[in-house]
């Protein structure tokens, strides 16, 4: 308690006042409900300005809980189409916020007055026991949509009711991995992860690719497609540090261009239409055998790779099982090379979820590489990474990154190599934990550590591509009218709700060849999402087709 009452009840009235007159500039639109999701809040960009407005609140909310930590706010819907945005909070270690706090973020949004705005802001502030004389620091960026400018003056507002003791950072237009990598880096007090700007994660990135490609420079061209987002540039400025190692050619740039952004492009459209983008294709960048390109996504947390099959022509995907068995793989032997004995022996581990590709589990399990496999959604995977000692984790849409415990790097730090060949991998697993982005999914820096296997193995992209054949697949959505009655469990792979559906399914999948078929409903979308895996396209399909129906049967019965 303040040691003088009346001052401090006369600055909580000034405060809520400045909530009151800034949530009045921004109310919340009618018959509209937010939910904080696996993505944070994404919707409509015009549904946007009262969310950014309360989750400004939150932030800072959470930074004073957290005795002045910085809190990282991002502006961006990713992959989704232009006239969408989203806003998503990322907590003091570079992580997506704590999970016991979207349900906070949920209430702010949705609370239909300013009076109830204000009401459940105090009731937060007490239940979360908030200090509010506490300071609270906060860092900003947007991707390059253009309802970005008015959202971020939205979220500005929410941080100005607070006057002084809040610390703004304002980091622009940037990628959302960067982000969380400026959120990492501010609090980290000691400053070995790096400088927490834009600058100091491109010097950090570079001199550690540049350390990994030693003389095995300058490597073959790469053709980087940047979803027309703000992955190009990220990619401009990187390409200024170690475009004299490795030819980079940006295609879809285009970040002014109205309707151009994740338009026939990007790591979501490779992923879903299996096909080249358009622009790639027509343009010829991988007609010359064994050139290779990439895609990002629109906030460039996400990558795919792909190139065009050497004898054949046909397009072939190195999706995010893919890029994480050949990491995995790859990080075994650099352990085994490092000749870490004893208690210093390095796991290395491998976190996927269902939609993972068969063949992709049963190449690493035939190979005794672990592997976890966790619900969907970033925050399963990066936790349950946490747990190896080398923790590699991707979505096969390409989201992931690898992780190096605490531990496995004072191990590393510490080590007395035995030989020239146990310090030369000593110096390069240490050179991979700066390369790759601690806290999240980063297209730039996936797109180096694959570039760094491949040029460490001496592969083509069809040396990389020989290791297992993907099943073949569909993924399907289905619109039901109530996608809460799916009630998944086992990592998502089994249905509990409704009752008898998963029984059906069991045998609908014993029917075909390699037959694997797993229903859950979307975090993200108004849907419910059917996989379903065999040994030919053609069982696929129609094992896809069975469960739809069985899905669709069991939503009408209930
Ligand atoms: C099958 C699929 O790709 N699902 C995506 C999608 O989640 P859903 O819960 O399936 O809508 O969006 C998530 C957030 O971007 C991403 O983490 C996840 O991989
Ligand atoms: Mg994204």
């Amino acid at each position: 308690m303040s040691a003088e009452p009346g001052k401090a009840a006369h600055e909580h009235a000034v405060l809520l006042n400045a909530i009151a007159d800034g949530a009045n500039e921004y109310p919340k639109p009618e018959h509209v409900n937010y939910t904080y999701g696996t993505a944070g809040f994404r919707t409509l960009a015009t549904k946007l300005p009262s969310v950014l407005f309360r989750v400004a609140l939150l932030a800072v909310l959470r930074s004073k809980r957290l005795e002045g930590a910085t809190i990282g706010v991002m502006v961006t819907a990713s992959h989704n189409p232009e006239p969408d945005n989203g806003v998503k909070l990322v907590d003091p270690s570079g992580e997506m916020l704590d999970p016991n706090w979207e349900n906070h973020a949920t209430a702010l949004a949705n609370c239909p007055t300013t009076e109830s705005l204000i009401s459940t802001f105090t009731t937060l502030v007490t239940h979360l026991r908030v200090d509010l004389h506490q300071p609270a620091s906060i860092v900003y960026a947007r991707d390059t949509r253009p309802s970005g400018p008015d959202l971020i003056q939205a979220l500005e507002a929410g941080f100005k009711a607070f006057g002084a003791s809040v610390k703004i950072v304002d980091v622009g237009v940037t990628t959302t991995p960067i982000l969380h990598y400026v959120v990492k880096a501010t609090n980290d007090k000691s400053g070995s992860y790096g400088k927490p700007t834009v600058e100091g994660y491109m010097e950090k990135t570079a001199t550690a690719f540049k350390t990994l490609i030693g003389s095995k420079g300058p490597l073959a061209p790469l053709y980087v497609d940047c979803a027309n987002g703000v992955g190009a540039n990220a990619l401009t400025e990187i390409t200024k540090h170690i475009g004299d190692i490795i030819p980079i050619h940006p295609i879809n740039t285009a970040t002014t261009t109205p309707g151009a952004l994740n338009s026939q492009c990007g790591a979501d459209f490779v992923k879903t239409k299996q096909a080249l983008p358009p622009s790639v294709q027509s343009a010829g960048y991988l007609s010359k055998p064994g050139t290779r390109g990439c895609s990002y996504d629109g906030d460039a947390d996400r990558i795919v790779y792909y190139y065009l099959h050497e004898t054949k022509g046909t397009f072939r995907l190195l999706d995010g099982d893919k890029i994480a068995v050949m990491v995995a793989m790859f990080f075994g032997d650099l352990v085994a090379k490092a000749k870490l004995e004893g208690d210093n022996k390095l796991k290395v581990g491998v976190v996927q979820t269902a939609y993972a590709n068969g063949s992709s589990t049963k190449y690493l399990t035939s190979r005794n590489i672990p592997v976890t496999c966790v619900s969907t959604g970033v925050k399963h995977l990066h936790h349950a990474a946490q747990r190896y000692d080398i923790g590699v984790y991707f979505e096969a849409n390409g989201h992931g990154t690898v992780l190096f415990s605490p531990q496995a790097l004072q191990t590393l730090r510490d080590a007395q190599p035995t030989s020239p060949d146990s310090a030369n991998a000593i110096k390069h697993l240490l050179a991979f934990s700066d390369l790759i982005n601690q806290a999240v999914g980063d297209a730039v820096s996936d797109m180096l550590l694959v570039e760094a296997v491949l040029a460490h193995k001496g592969w083509r992209a069809s040396d990389w591509d020989a290791g297992y054949e993907d099943l073949p697949n569909r993924l399907v959505k289905v619109e039901v009218p109530d996608r809460s009655i799916f009630v998944a469990t086992d990592a998502e792979r089994k249905l509990v709700h409704p009752v008898g559906l998963q029984a059906e399914i069991d045998k609908a999948m014993a029917k075909v060849e390699m037959g694997r078929s797993f229903v859950r409903p979307s975090g993200t979308e108004d849907c419910v999402r059917v996989y379903a895996e065999a040994n030919s396209q053609v069982e696929a399909e129609t094992l896809a087709k069975t469960v739809v129906d069985l899905v669709e049967q069991s939503s009408q019965m209930s």
